[in-house]
């Protein structure tokens, strides 16, 4: 038996990839891929079970509500996430029983683990801040990992029993320590050349300790788009995170 996938952004960086990706993988059929100027109502039409949605932070609501209420499972890796967003979310799943949606902050291994480590680490350091780089293309700032990766960390330094960090910055130009995610400093780097790429430097007394991954090539997201693919349809509700489909 075949899973009948969808692409939502089939045409953009990581859509385009993953559409091969599916295509390519035996227990997959691709029935539909969507663009900009598609209608959603394709995918009801193609019989879709699943649909992988890479589009944009002004789009990804607005299909998955269309998805979520036509009993259709998501995995997304479209970011730009809130807390309201996610209420929203849980809200249109809740009336679609049996229906799964997987977010995934970061699709590669690579990048949950360096999640994980950090997350790991976060108790033993006074001193915490994440350096994220992307391309000059992206919409959203800072991105999905590296907002996850704070949020991940000033909940294992809470839990710990470790202070918010002090800033001690008195003099200066707004902006230069970065975004405050819960209490971590988060820097956004965009260059042209680049793809994605995390620093989680943390410091103590005569020790320091980096945690850098580098995505290359989006082929490294396709592992876990599939993975998530197969597990999302045994998976109702919103899981949040690769990790929880993973043996780690
Ligand atoms: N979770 C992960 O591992 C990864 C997530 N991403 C995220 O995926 C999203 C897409 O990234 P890129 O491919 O780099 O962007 P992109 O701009 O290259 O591609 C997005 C595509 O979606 C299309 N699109 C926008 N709104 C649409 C709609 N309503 N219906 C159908 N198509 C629509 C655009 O026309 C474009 O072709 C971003 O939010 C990015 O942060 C990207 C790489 C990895
Ligand atoms: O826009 C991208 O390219 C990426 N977006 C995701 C994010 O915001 O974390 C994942 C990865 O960093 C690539």
């Amino acid at each position: 038996m075949t899973l009948r996938v969808a692409v939502i952004g089939a045409k953009g960086r990581i859509g385009s990839e993953a559409v091969r990706a599916v295509e390519a993988a035996p227990d997959l059929e691709l029935v539909a891929a969507l663009g900009r100027d598609s209608e959603l109502g394709e995918l009801t039409k193609a019989g879709a079970e699943v649909v992988v949605e890479l589009t944009h932070p002004d789009s990804v609501m607005r299909n998955l509500e269309f998805c979520t209420a036509n009993g259709i499972h998501t995995v997304v890796g479209t970011t730009g996430w809130t807390p309201e967003r996610i209420e929203l979310l849980e809200g249109w799943l809740a009336a679609a029983p049996g229906t799964g949606t997987l977010i995934a902050p970061n699709f590669s291994i690579g990048a949950v683990l360096t999640m994980q480590f950090a997350q790991q680490a976060a108790k033993y350091f006074e001193s915490v801040e994440v350096v994220e780089l992307h391309h000059n293309r992206k919409a959203d700032a800072p991105s999905g990992t590296a907002t996850r990766t704070a949020q991940l960390i000033a909940a294992a330094r809470d839990a710990a029993g470790l202070p918010r960090q002090s800033d001690p910055t008195t003099h200066g130009l707004p902006g230069a320590r970065g975004a405050d995610v819960d209490g971590v400093p988060v820097h956004a780097v965009r260059l042209r050349g680049l793809l994605a790429h995390q620093e989680v430097l943390f410091g103590d007394t005569g020790e320091s300790l980096t945690i850098r991954h580098d995505s290359l090539h989006h082929s490294c997201f396709m592992p876990g788009i599939l993975l998530g693919v197969r597990r999302v349809v045994q998976t109702p509700g919103l899981t949040f995170g690769l990790e929880n489909f993973l043996d780690l």
